[in-house]
């Protein structure tokens, strides 16, 4: 029986099994199924598994070698077999691997930081307010997440970010801004994305001066070729993955936003994370843990959808970000030898923040036909000077997890609760750029050992190409020029120019 079936095997067996009798007869799941690393602590005690299933899914996690594999990434191993390289982020943040390659990638990376912070000085001193940061997917994402969750107010630079081709983005990002004190960094890892070069040169003709316009890119001539200065472009590198990045160059945003102290904070709490998956054993590592339960809810249980609830406001944009993350790794159909899966990869992750989400779309979590498993996410201590508001986050934190899992029987089918309904539980002591970098390193690792546990590769993206390539061809014919292929587009394009006159 394969590792998979074995899995579906032992979900057969706990079919009728709740998470309230999980818990009623194991007591002490509480503890024994909850670990802590450094500032995070995870509870996943409210997963529907036992300890035989537990030991299946351990069983897989040996039979795939997750320590192993976890060299491979950590030593610049070339994981990313598709593309013929290696996918060294860690080697930004840290120094998990004595291997050669890893600490040259490191070294380039410190000497990158190093010319980082010599232009965020030049900037210090001039007059410059704000920042514009333009670009797309990884090269957006992350640093909006950090900058939203950390920047303080009466920081020296307030950054904004500019990520849509729609030319509204542009309009409403740089209303209210004043081009005198405004430098715009422009970041793509390829700098030939549609959306950055098209924003890029919005923003650098309203700016009117190349003199403020900064480049992070792998590809320093065509970023030099659009107008920016050399001294101007951070690098980037092929062995890092956009949506991997923002530890790297492409966190000079954050930087700006957050000053170099913190987002060096920011890389160590990364780096502890990976110091710790790189040397506890399965039972006692955060990422295993992780991954494995995703494994099993995916494809134990079946579940096509997996949402994430940040309790905290300022971690609001961390389900967009985890989108990319997981479902551009993991939305992969082919094995690493080209051989179709047999299984099923990523559930569609989805979610927002508590408490907003309880008045919206959790009474489908609760008594919807789907099981939607969740990752919770608290943070214990808030500085915000409003204690009865963070009791208050919390309490329904605790409730939302505890009423997912336990339900409530009634008489009355509409007020009945299922219960069963898994989830884990992630909390932060504090929300610090320690804490915020272990918990962004811990779903990366998380992802990574997923894709190993399914052969597939987490770190190319074909799939984004198709569409890219059909909107360059159509491009002209929304200009009149030239038609499209496929019908339904033809009429399509037909209605659009008859209609815009
Ligand atoms: O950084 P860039 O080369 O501009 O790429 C920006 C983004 O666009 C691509 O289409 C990919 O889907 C992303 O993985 C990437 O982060």
């Amino acid at each position: 029986m394969s590792d998979f079936a074995t899995l579906q095997s032992h979900a057969q067996r706990l079919d009728s099994t709740s998470i309230a009798s999980l818990l009623h007869d194991d007591p002490a799941r509480a503890q024994s199924l909850s670990l802590r690393v450094g500032p995070l602590y995870a509870s996943f005690a409210r997963q529907r598994y036992d300890a035989p299933a537990l030991d299946a899914l351990f069983a897989l996690a040996d039979a795939a070698d997750f320590p192993g594999a976890m060299r491979r990434l950590l030593d610049g191993g070339t994981v990313n077999a598709t593309e013929g390289r290696a996918a060294l982020h860690t080697a930004l943040r840290g120094d998990a691997s004595d291997a050669q390659v890893a600490r040259e990638c490191a070294a380039l990376a410190v000497q990158a930081r190093t010319r980082m912070a010599t232009l965020i000085d030049a900037l210090s001193a001039s007059d410059v307010t704000d920042i514009v940061s333009v670009g797309i997917g990884g090269s957006d994402l992350g640093p909006r997440l950090v900058v939203d969750a950390l920047a303080l107010p009466g920081a020296r630079f307030r950054v904004h970010f500019l990520s849509n081709v729609d030319g509204n983005a542009a309009q409403r990002v740089l209303a209210g801004l004043d081009p005198a004190k405004t430098a715009a960094i422009l970041i793509s890892k390829t700098f030939s994305t549609q959306e950055t070069l098209l924003n890029g040169r919005i923003v650098r003709d309203w700016l009117g001066d190349d003199a403020r316009v900064y480049g992070v890119s792998a590809n320093v001539e065509r970023a030099a070729a659009f107008g920016i200065a050399p001294g101007r472009i951070l690098p980037m590198w092929d062995w890092v993955g956009g949506r991997y990045s923002l530890w790297s160059a492409v966190g000079f945003p954050i930087a700006l936003a957050l000053g170099m102290d913190r987002f060096e904070a920011l890389l160590a709490g990364a780096a502890e994370l990976d110091a710790h998956v790189a040397s506890a054993a399965p039972r006692a590592n955060l990422a295993v843990w992780h991954a494995l339960t995703a494994i099993w809810n995916r494809n134990a249980l079946g579940l096509s959808t997996q949402a994430v609830l940040p309790y905290d406001e300022r971690l609001k944009l961390l389900p967009n970000y985890l989108q990319q993350l997981v479902m551009e790794s993991l939305g992969k159909s082919a094995r690493l030898d080209g051989a179709p899966l047999g299984v099923d990869t990523v559930p569609v992750w989805w979610g927002g923040p508590g408490t907003d989400t309880q008045h919206s779309f959790f009474q489908a979590l609760h008594q919807g036909t789907q099981v939607v498993p969740a990752d919770f996410i608290g943070v214990v201590r808030s500085e915000d000077g409003h204690a009865d508001n963070h009791r208050a986050l919390l309490a329904n934190l605790l409730a939302q997890t505890e009423a997912l899992a336990n339900g409530q029987a009634s008489d009355d089918p509409h007020r009945a609760y299922a219960g069963s309904r898994p989830s884990t539980l992630l909390l932060l002591d504090a929300l610090t750029p320690q804490s915020l970098g272990a918990l962004i390193a811990l779903y990366e690792h998380s992802v990574y050992l997923q894709s190993v546990a399914w052969g597939i590769n987490a770190f190319d993206q074909f799939g984004v190409e198709l569409g890219k390539q059909l909107a360059s061809r159509l491009l002209p014919a929304l200009e009149g020029k030239g038609g499209a292929e496929d019908p339904v587009t033809r009429a399509l394009l037909a209605e659009i120019l008859a209609r815009q006159g």
